[in-house]
């Protein structure tokens, strides 16, 4: 599936930017385009990987390119003021030849929540293609909702002084997310959401959890759009860009789970194990199948229970694809299909769409599981009361 993104507000663009970072593991890649917008022209300037061109300050008139320091209708109103300026900020995106755009923001800032819809409604009118968007919603603690939030923000935002930011636990951000799901659900095709305690250790700052949610979240999105462009070896199976579009916009929200397990690429002398043989006839001569088909249970299963990006009641999904990423010798067509009836069994989703990707130079067998329809989730529920996911359709 090939996509194009754009970042809004200084989490969301630092997503973009990550995005980029991840289409760079992939050959062919997945990424045609990548813009920022952002109301903060510090955080803009920061971004390593967003071409100049494509990053765009917002609302300076009224925030001096400062950002918005959390307030969401403030950036609304920026982005209703400027709707030009936003409709010139995605021309560059090659619409009409890409699968899908994805509007990346973490759902807690004022620039994310407030301009994010506007994003999504302006590319609603220029594409005939899925906008999804995908929402980093604020951490527990840095939210104000437990009593170690000074500490998980002590560190503060990495692009400013933590003793002068005005951010940390008094700024609006369970009310900013909670209002920027119900908006996002309502208006793209789909939200994927990741929490970052997921990723945040257990007393550390969520600064220094950012870039490890951004990767991991990057990482996850891009083998499930890379597996459709893979050509070199050729998949046993493609999850191609209308099987992704036809899992996605269930309803409810999407969250996506992976794991891995460390493997022995199957190369011996040079040669590529299992290469040429695969699925005809075994995993190939240098693995072992039992241990190929214990190799891919074990990792779909850590997949889909322990690694989602956001916690959630699993059964309550109603679509699903999963990813299988692996040196080619431990594709076995046994182990994947145990591996997907695993997934099935642990949802209750009847046929998951699935795909593999073989990758000589992988060194892990990895199950990337996209979940859709998603329903409950305690975690969405907790967000100020604010949100009933079981009304977000
Ligand atoms: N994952 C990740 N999250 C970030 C990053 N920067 C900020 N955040 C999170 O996003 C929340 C909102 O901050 P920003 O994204 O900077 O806010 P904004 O959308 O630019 O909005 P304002 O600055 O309020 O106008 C923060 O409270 C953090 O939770 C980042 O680089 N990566």
């Amino acid at each position: 599936m090939e996509i194009g993104v754009v970042g809004v507000g200084g989490g969301g663009c630092a997503l973009a930017d990550a995005l980029v970072a991840a289409d760079a593991d992939h050959d062919p890649g997945f990424l045609v385009s990548a813009v920022a917008v952002d109301t903060d022209a510090a955080a803009l300037e920061e971004l390593a990987r967003v071409d100049e061109d494509d990053r765009h300050l917002l609302g300076a008139v009224h925030t001096d390119g400062r950002g918005t320091e959390g307030d969401a209708a403030l950036a609304a109103e920026i982005a209703r003021e400027e709707r030009p300026e936003l409709q010139a900020a995605v021309d560059s995106l090659p619409v009409g030849s890409i699968d899908a755009t994805l509007v990346c923001a973490a759902l807690g800032g004022g620039t994310g929540s407030g301009v994010a819809p506007a994003v999504v409604d302006v590319l609603g009118q220029v594409t005939a293609t899925p906008v999804y968007a995908v929402g980093l919603l604020p951490g527990v603690a840095e939210a104000g909702g437990d009593a170690d939030a000074a500490d998980a923000v002590a560190d503060g935002p990495k692009r400013t002084d933590a003793a002068t930011d005005p951010r940390g636990p008094d700024r609006p951000l369970a009310s900013n997310a909670a209002g920027a799901v119900r908006a996002l659900s309502a208006g793209a095709d789909d939200l994927v959401l990741a929490d970052p305690d997921v990723w945040r250790a257990s007393g550390a700052s969520y600064g220094a959890a950012w870039s490890r949610v951004d990767a991991a979240l990057t990482g996850r999105l891009g083998r499930a759009f890379a597996a459709g462009e893979a050509t070199d070896p050729v998949p046993e199976r493609v999850l191609d860009a209308s099987e992704l579009t036809n899992t996605f916009g269930a309803g409810g929200v999407s969250v996506v789970g992976s794991a891995s397990t460390g493997v022995e690429n199957g190369r011996r002398d040079g040669v590529v194990g299992g290469l040429l043989d695969r699925f005809a006839g075994g995993a190939g001569p240098d693995v072992d199948e039992g241990e190929a088909v214990s190799v891919a249970t074990n990792t779909a299963r850590k997949a889909v229970t322990h690694r989602l990006s956001l916690p959630c009641d699993v059964e309550s999904a109603s679509r699903a694809a999963v990813v299988f990423h692996a040196p080619p010798a431990w594709l076995s067509r046994r182990g994947l299909e145990r591996a997907r009836s695993l997934i099935e069994a642990e949802t209750g989703v009847p046929e998951i769409r699935w795909g593999d990707h073989p990758d000589p130079t992988a060194e892990a067998f990895r199950v990337t599981v996209l979940l859709t329809g998603v329903d409950d989730s305690d975690r969405l529920a907790e967000l100020g009361g604010a949100v009933d996911p079981t009304r977000l359709d």
